[in-house]
């Protein structure tokens, strides 16, 4: 069928199972097709399409209400409701989010991107509908590896003891986080799945038996359970729980969830799917490569990603001190694979769980023990408690590598690396960094484990940095100071971290102003001998911070010209109080008013 012409789902209740396999084939097609010029999240989305189908078929949205997890899995959900069209713009500037999102559509209920937040989210939902007297469903679509995260188990706790509310949980069972899905619930979730070979022979069997059939079968199946006690998790914790089933398997969904909307308990209905399904490299891909991809492109690019950098400067930091790393499920985004594969002793993948990963490693610091904690700048958002009491108020030397710093481009509002120095500036004891390159980022790591003992935060943006990894890596011992990025002699001053400073140098040669621009490449605390080196003439500054302000490097500087009663003329750039969305990281910038056309502005304004 034209997917194009698709404008709600309320045309599927008319189709015939045939037909909605028809339909499942052609979403996975174009799923395939659109994501190599767009990139996006193709596996998780692979795994998900009768899934989706089913749900649209069964329930009626907007009244019955779909919450993703994450909601990065939520394409076919997309297509449903009209957005077919807009697929070629996935994740480009002012194109569709590959998101849930809630200026898109009356279909999408909950905003996150950030993993574990659906079970909170349907019972937030549930109380919302009985404080408003309102009907319909809600359904959360919660993934294998978020289930564990640790706000789903407190929302679990909570809403499976209340005999008043009816959630409906569909337990998307993959066996896969980005990597593979790691811990003793992951286990146990293995426990109770059939083998495949079984719930794949349940397909058929649905196909032949008439409905009355099944249902006696499955009492039987249930009361057997009960007879023999062999209760699962969610049983134990107030659920009716229904599977698992193949979640492939369109005539067996439809059958569950029309049974599920029968029930008047709360219900987790545990569907075995294949992650990348129908693509067969997605689907063989145990690493996670698949997991999210880029549009496809024969450009050749230069230098290596930063997390590559750091990797690779971690790597060769073992010759002078044997770290740990604790990893929240981000193995293949940190490219820290090499590392786990090099030295499985000192490499644990927590899962996600951010808070968690915290707390641990502030009592290894405190046994002694370096650790290394790489976070993606927006996840650490979620262990700020964890960080604040239990890693900065002690002061425990734990070395953070905040990954995608600043604009992170594509995956948009939810994703954005912008308030993690905000985040770790307010905290007592942090040391807050951000190299200008590879070399830098050697040095600072390298620093941060050997010459320091405080909480230490190297912080890293998405895009790439000039380095040879064939080259040996070597470590220069620096000092805690800010460094001249150029001497000028006019009287400006752009002060900024990170690889920002080459922007800085371009909009200020363009302006044709020879300024002198500072690389505050130690973010907190600040240099204040070069300060007020600069600070002892008539000069202008400029600061400029890819992230928000408040917090940040120029209130930091504003507070030493207070203290000092210094009153040179000082403007900020940096990205306050907004919501970035997403776009290529240029578009952004400028949206952002943070291009290299705004610098040559706020440079000529001050200069006038
Ligand atoms: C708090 C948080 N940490 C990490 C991530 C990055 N992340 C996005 S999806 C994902 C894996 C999710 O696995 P699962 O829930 O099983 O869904 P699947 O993609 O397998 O369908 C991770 C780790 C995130 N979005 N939020
Ligand atoms: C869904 C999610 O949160 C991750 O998959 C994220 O999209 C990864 O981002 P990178 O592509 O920058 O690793
Ligand atoms: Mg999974």
């Amino acid at each position: 069928m034209n997917l194009f012409d698709i404008k709600d789902p309320t045309f599927l209740k008319n189709l015939s199972l045939t037909e909605l396999e028809d339909l499942s084939e052609d979403i996975r097609s174009f799923l395939i097709e659109s994501l190599k010029k767009t990139g996006g999240h193709l596996s998780s989305n692979l795994g998900t399409v009768e899934l989706i189908i089913a749900l649209h078929y069964v329930f009626n949205s907007p009244k019955d209400a779909i919450i993703f997890d994450v909601g990065h899995q939520a394409y076919t959900h997309k297509i449903l409701t009209g957005r077919a069209k807009e697929f070629e713009s996935l994740r480009q500037t002012d194109g569709l989010s590959g998101y849930i999102n809630y200026k898109e559509s009356i279909h999408d209920m909950w905003e996150s991107g950030h993993a574990g937040t659906a079970m909170s989210a349907l019972y937030g939902l549930l109380y919302a509908k009985m404080m408003k007297n309102e009907d319909g469903e809600g359904i959360a679509v919660i993934g294998d590896a978020s289930i564990m995260n640790g706000m789903s188990v407190e929302a679990l706790n909570l809403l499976g003891n209340d005999p008043n509310k009816r959630g409906i949980i569909i337990l998307n069972d993959n066996q896969m986080s980005i990597s593979k899905s790691v811990g003793s619930l992951s286990k146990a979730l293995i426990r109770f799945r059939s083998n495949k070979v079984v719930i794949k022979s349940k397909r058929i069997w649905q196909r032949i038996l008439p409905d009355i059939i099944l249902r006696i079968l499955s009492r039987i199946k249930r009361s057997v359970r009960t007879l023999l006690q062999r209760k699962n998790i969610f049983e134990d914790l107030g659920y009716m729980y229904i599977g698992p089933i193949d979640g492939h398997d369109l005539k067996g969904l439809i059958y569950n969830l029309k049974r599920i909307s029968k029930i008047k308990k709360s219900v987790v209905l545990h569907i075995i799917t294949d992650k990348g399904k129908g693509h067969k490299d997605a689907e063989n891909d145990s690493i996670g490569t698949y997991h999210g991809v880029s549009k496809v492109s024969h450009k050749v690019k230069e230098g290596i990603t930063w997390s590559q950098c750091i990797a690779a400067g971690l790597d060769q930091l073992q010759t002078f001190k044997e770290t740990f790393v604790i990893m929240p499920a981000m193995t293949v985004g940190t490219k820290m694979d090499n590392f786990e594969k090099k030295y499985p002793n000192r490499y644990f993948d927590i899962g996600i769980a951010e808070e968690h990963g915290a707390t641990m490693a502030a009592m290894m610091a405190h046994q002694g023990v370096p650790v290394f904690y790489p976070l993606y700048a927006t996840f650490s958002q979620r262990a700020f408690d964890q960080i604040l009491n239990d890693i900065a108020r002690s002061n425990h030397h734990v070395v953070f590598g905040i990954d995608r710093a600043g604009i992170v481009g594509e995956d948009g509002s939810t994703h954005q690396g912008l308030f993690d120095v905000s985040m770790f500036g307010l905290m007592p004891n942090f040391v807050i960094t951000m190299p200008y390159d590879a070399q830098e980022a050697f040095d600072l790591l390298y620093y941060g484990f050997v010459n320091q003992s405080h909480p230490f935060v190297i912080r890293y943006p998405r895009g790439r940095v000039s380095h040879d990894i064939k080259e040996d890596i070597k470590f220069n011992t620096i000092k805690p100071v800010w460094t001249y990025f150029k001497k000028g002699i006019d009287p400006l001053v752009l002060i900024g971290y990170g690889p920002s400073l080459d922007l800085l140098k371009d909009a200020a040669d363009q302006s044709g102003i020879d300024a002198t621009i500072i690389n505050a490449r130690f973010i907190k605390p600040i240099d204040e001998h070069m300060l007020k080196d600069i600070l002892s003439k008539d000069v202008k500054v400029l600061v400029y911070e890819e992230a928000s302000n408040i917090g940040g490097l120029y209130p930091m500087i504003l507070k030493y010209m207070a203290k000092h009663e210094l009153k040179h003329k000082i403007v900020e750039m940096s990205i306050t109080d907004m919501v970035v969305e997403h776009g290529h990281y240029q578009d952004v910038l400028k949206k952002c008013h943070m291009d290299k056309d705004s610098i040559i502005k706020h440079i000529k304004d001050l200069m006038k």
